[in-house]
């Protein structure tokens, strides 16, 4: 049985089921863990310890900014962009977490990124994303566009500036080497052309599936996220 890929609608829908049960809170957290164990396995505190990680405004800058404090805890070096800032009470938690961490909290978008970093994270956009891009992530995403051939990017849910359903239409987004799918890959997901794709945000029970008509796949036995490419 294939697991399903769904549309911008269906995502949100999930997403709302699932805040009966869970806190914001908690589902941002095992996301987030979700993804520091997809990172763990392709890039490791060796090869890629210097990391920067762009987070936007809603909850896709949540689940990085809570990745961000889980990847410092672990042994990397972790640097935060978040330029639009959300007043939000959980938010402003997720900052003073990370200064107390002491991951550092930079004002502008870092010049030389290639020589500085050996990572990106791209928390900016998750399944809410409508087009166009406005600024200031416009010209952010542009920026990592033109480095992501020399720095490799892992984008949360989706590509930041992608279309939820239709993918990297005429190239606006960020195309990255790991995608991390939450809850169930979204449709724009299945014209991925990057090396990594993972499944993680193990959230859906059998009644909820069928509610909304989706096939969930398996997770394997002790893991947080599934390979899907
Ligand atoms: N069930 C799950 O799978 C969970 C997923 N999680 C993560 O949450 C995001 C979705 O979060 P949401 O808050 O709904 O929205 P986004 O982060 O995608 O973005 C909303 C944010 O962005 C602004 N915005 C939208 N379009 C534009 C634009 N064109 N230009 C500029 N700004 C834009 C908008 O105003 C909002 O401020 C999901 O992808 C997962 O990453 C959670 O972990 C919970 C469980
Ligand atoms: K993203």
């Amino acid at each position: 049985m294939s697991i399903s890929y769904i549309n911008q609608q269906k995502a949100k829908l999930i997403d709302l089921a699932l805040f009966e049960f869970f806190s914001v809170e908690t589902l941002v957290e095992l996301a987030a863990l979700a993804c520091v164990s997809a990172i763990k396995k392709v890039y490791s505190t060796n090869t890629h310890p210097r990391i920067l990680a762009i987070a936007g405004p809603g909850n896709n800058g949540a689940d990085t900014l809570v990745a961000s404090r889980h990847l410092k805890q672990s042994g990397y070096n972790v640097e935060i962009f978040y330029p639009k800032r959300n007043k939000k009470e959980m938010f402003q938690n997720y900052v003073k977490q990370n200064i107390e961490y002491e991951v550092p909290f930079l004002e502008q978008l870092p010049q030389q990124i290639e020589n500085n970093f050996d990572l990106i994270i791209d928390g900016i956009f998750g399944f809410s994303f409508q087009p166009p891009i406005r600024k200031p992530f416009d010209t952010i995403i542009n920026k990592i566009k033109d480095i992501s051939e020399n720095v490799p990017v892992v984008s949360i849910d989706i590509g930041s500036g992608q279309d939820v359903e239709k993918g990297n239409l005429n190239n606006l987004g960020i195309e990255p080497e790991t995608l991390i799918s939450l809850t169930l890959p979204k449709e724009g997901s299945k014209f991925f052309t990057g090396k990594h794709h993972f499944l993680g945000g193990n959230f859906l029970t059998k009644s909820l599936a069928k509610q909304f008509d989706v096939n969930i796949p398996q997770f394997p036995q002790g893991e947080m996220v599934i390979k899907l490419k």
